[in-house]
């Protein structure tokens, strides 16, 4: 029987099986950030021990960063403990930092691929859930807990249950002004937040095979919020082409016999996964959601839909549906809108960026809506300036703001207030996620341009 591409990358990093438990599990590259590494290495600490492959370990700040002034001290206290935390540690055990206002600085998962760290075959582990991401370089890539953190650090390895596969297929094309961020929410809102619990998720299928990396990372980020351990696609030659004279990415001969390896993982034809599930490309539309959770979603020209069946299923229905403000049957088109953020390891990267440019060129924002652009990184930062996009996006009265999460989460100065309705780009919209009763759309870049020039919730292709 035939392998698939997560079953190839996992065997090949498979240090022992242990008999009826957990895999013990090589990892090639380990990135840190603030938030989930100062107990990792206060564990570190108290036993003695040393990072036992700092060169494979990478860290950069971005939770808790402001996303204005970055030159100036952090005014929040608790924020500037966390960065000043990981400052120390780095150097004190010896992996890289990339600072604020270091040029490698950003989102970690817009980080790592930008810089050619992450790599088809490899294995990758980070404290956070939306590690997946990498995944679209056919890398098997997943979030761990804290304690995991201090394991990987301490040992390089991590003791992992295997997960189950699953390939998503999604033939056709996309229609024009439909992104991969409409497909992400469209599978999730097919499969249900808990519909790949338990598996590793391969997107395959001609709709997946046209998307850039870009793209690819937008879908494989959201596979954690159906559940998924984590997304990946194949390696191909639009992977190669993306990678290709990145910083860390190999050069030369180590190049070629990279891409030659690379070329082996593929799943083979008859390799055969535990559960597989097939979509068409062409009844995804721009998508929105209108719950508390990233599976509450529908296409942008459907009416909230009737609460479920179950009892309880139809409580939290309810409740989401309070919380947001929106009754069942109402269209979500035409609501109005407050804010709307740019931005995210989901959609802060240079194609966002242009495709929210290429809506609002010639127009101006709404001045009801206060819109936050914030590049995932600052090599993104400067490739919006090379591009003349600032300037594009400044005429149509936008402001351009320092690389952070910023408002993908509440843990940094950029809180949507209260009552606010947002429509993000980001990848949670759980209660208080954006702040204490802020309430979310999530969406991708080109329907939080049309909100932010029309404020109101509008579908990008028709107006
Ligand atoms: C802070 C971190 C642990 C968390 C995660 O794991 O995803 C964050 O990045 C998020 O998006 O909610
Ligand atoms: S941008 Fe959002 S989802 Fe991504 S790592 Fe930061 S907080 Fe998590």
């Amino acid at each position: 029987m035939g392998k698939t591409l997560f079953d190839k990358i996992w065997d090949a990093h498979t240090v022992t099986d242990i008999t009826g438990g957990p895999t013990q599990l090589y990892i090639d590259r380990h990135y840190c950030h603030e938030v989930t590494s100062p107990q990792a290495f206060d564990g570190l600490r108290g036993r003695g021990l040393k990072v036992r492959r700092p060169d494979r370990t990478f860290s950069t700040p971005d939770h808790n960063i402001p996303t204005l002034n970055q030159d100036r001290p952090i005014a929040d206290p608790v924020s500037a403990r966390q960065v000043d935390t990981l400052l120390k540690n780095a150097g004190e055990f010896g992996i890289t930092l990339f600072p604020l206002g270091d040029e490698h600085n950003g989102i970690i998962h817009v980080m790592g691929p930008e810089n050619g760290l992450t790599l088809p075959g490899s294995t990758i582990v980070c404290g956070d859930s939306h590690t997946s991401t990498h995944g679209a370089f056919g890398a098997v890539a997943f979030g761990i807990g804290t304690s995991e953190v201090e394991m990987v650090l301490a040992t390089q390895c991590i003791l992992q249950p295997r997960p189950k596969t699953m390939r998503i297929t999604v033939d056709g094309r996309l229609g024009s002004g439909v992104t991969s961020k409409d497909m992400a929410l469209y599978i999730i809102a097919q499969l249900g937040t808990g519909g790949a619990t338990g598996y590793f998720v391969e997107y395959a299928g001609d709709a997946v095979r046209a998307l850039s990396m870009e793209q690819r990372m937008t879908l494989c980020n959201l596979s954690i919020e159906m559940g998924a351990r984590g997304g990946m696609i194949a390696p191909d030659q639009t992977t190669f082409d993306y990678l290709k004279g990145r910083e860390f990415a190999p050069s030369g001969k180590e190049w070629d016999e990279a891409v030659a390896y690379w070329r082996t993982l593929p799943s083979d034809d008859d390799a055969v996964y535990d559960r597989e599930v097939r979509f068409d490309a062409a009844d995804i539309e721009p998508r929105v959601t209108y719950g508390t959770n990233p599976g509450m979603g529908i296409g942008i020209s459907e009416p909230v839909p009737l609460p479920p069946d179950d009892a309880a299923a139809r409580l939290s229905f309810e409740k989401a549906l309070a919380y947001m403000g929106f009754r069942q049957g109402e269209s979500l088109e035409g609501q109005k809108v407050d804010y709307v953020f740019l931005g995210s390891c989901t959609n802060g990267r240079i194609e966002d960026f242009r495709a929210f440019a290429s809506y609002v060129k010639g127009r101006r924002k709404h001045p009801d809506v206060t819109a936050w652009l914030v590049p995932g990184s600052w090599k993104v930062r400067r490739q919006i300036s090379e591009e003349g996009l600032d300037k594009v996006l400044e005429e149509a009265g936008f402001e351009i703001r320092q690389p952070g999460c910023s408002a993908c989460l509440a843990m940094n100065d950029d809180k949507v207030p209260a009552g606010c309705l947002s429509v993000s780009t980001s990848n949670r919209n759980f209660e208080g996620r954006q702040g204490p009763g802020a309430r979310t759309v999530l969406a991708g870049p080109l329907v939080a341009a049309a909100a932010a020039v029309h404020g109101v919730i509008t579908d990008p292709r028709k107006s």
